[in-house]
């Protein structure tokens, strides 16, 4: 578990963690999310005790990083890929970590062969591709067999199948009841492997919550109504008009918003309108992010 209680970071005159208070939770995957320059890896930095906190506090199962005993064994973390010796092969990458936190040597091969990169276990780390070099900092991250980890973007760079490995071994490693907090700019996929997210824009949090209450919340559901005769659309749109619904009427469908498919359906009965399609449509995490996030975007084009 991790604690977060009145986290702030300030650079100078700039506020870029703001007070942060929340709880990520054991058994869970916890999706981090927010814009370029929210504060994510300021965040996580703090937990680990990269960066010392302006105010409030961090703790990693109830205590802050710098009293952990053995951190690597209770906190994994792979925070930036490319901060690897490129003249250390994978092997003595992991060997080093692992002696300067009392970890068996035979850790180092079973967590190769987790993150499948074994067979270059013995090349050096400068000569990896952007995916083996995540493959190696997240056998980094699991090498004390911590029940807390932290990922920054871990599928920066990944194809997709390493995209997918990534999500099982998340769910996988929440399923194991650790705590899993991870930050990513790939909605889709945070929408398949997180069940909590928090969201922060410049530093304060948006939102905490469990993925499907995120999505209904921050966005509109919608009930997509394909009617195929235009004098039956008009009808039912007139209805669902003087009921004081929003309606959309692209020529074929009819967007509708504000009303369960099961009235719909109902109304559509009564006037005896023929329908080709009836639909919900749920909002994608990317369109509820969107929205919450609008006002939060520091670094973007304005349209
Ligand atoms: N050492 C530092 N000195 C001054 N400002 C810093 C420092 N580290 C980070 N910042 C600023 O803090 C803000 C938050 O940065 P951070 O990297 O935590 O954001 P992020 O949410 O991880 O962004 P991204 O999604 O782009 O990785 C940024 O405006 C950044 O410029």
């Amino acid at each position: 578990m991790i604690t977060l209680r009145g986290l702030t970071k300030r650079y100078g005159e700039k506020t870029v963690v703001d007070g942060l208070s929340l709880d990520v939770a054991a058994g869970r995957v916890t999706g981090f999310l927010g814009p370029n320059g929210a504060g994510k890896s300021t965040t996580m930095r703090m937990v680990l005790g990269l960066d010392h906190p302006s105010g409030g506090h961090a703790l990693v199962n109830g205590k802050p990083y710098r009293e952990l005993r053995h951190p690597l064994r209770e906190v994994g973390a792979l925070l930036d890929a490319k901060a690897l010796h490129p003249g250390r092969t994978a092997r003595w990458h992991l060997l080093a970590m692992a002696r300067s936190n009392a970890i068996p040597d035979r850790r180092v091969t079973e967590v190769l062969a987790t993150v499948g990169l074994d067979e270059v276990a013995d090349k050096r780390a400068g000569t990896f591709s952007l995916g083996m070099g995540q493959r190696l900092g997240i056998a980094g991250a699991l090498l004390g067999d911590p029940g807390v980890l932290m990922f920054d973007e871990p599928v920066n760079g990944l194809d997709p199948d390493g995209v997918r490995w990534v999500r099982q071994l998340m769910r996988s490693l929440a399923d194991e009841g650790r705590t899993v907090f991870v930050s990513s700019h790939l909605m889709s996929e945070m929408q398949l492997t997180a069940h909590e997210l928090v969201v922060i824009g410049k530093g304060k949090l948006l939102a905490n919550a469990p993925v499907a209450e995120f999505i209904a919340g921050n966005s509109r559901a919608e009930v997509v109504v394909r009617v195929p005769r235009q004098a039956d659309r008009r009808l039912l749109a007139r209805r669902l008009h003087a009921d004081g619904l929003s309606i959309e009427d692209d020529g074929v469908e009819l967007v509708v918003h504000g009303a369960p498919v099961q009235r719909i359906g109902e109304l559509a009965h009564e006037l005896g309108v023929l329908l080709h399609g009836l639909a919900e449509r749920t909002a994608s995490l990317e369109q509820a992010y969107m929205e919450l996030t609008a006002g939060s975007v520091e670094f973007g084009v304005h349209a």
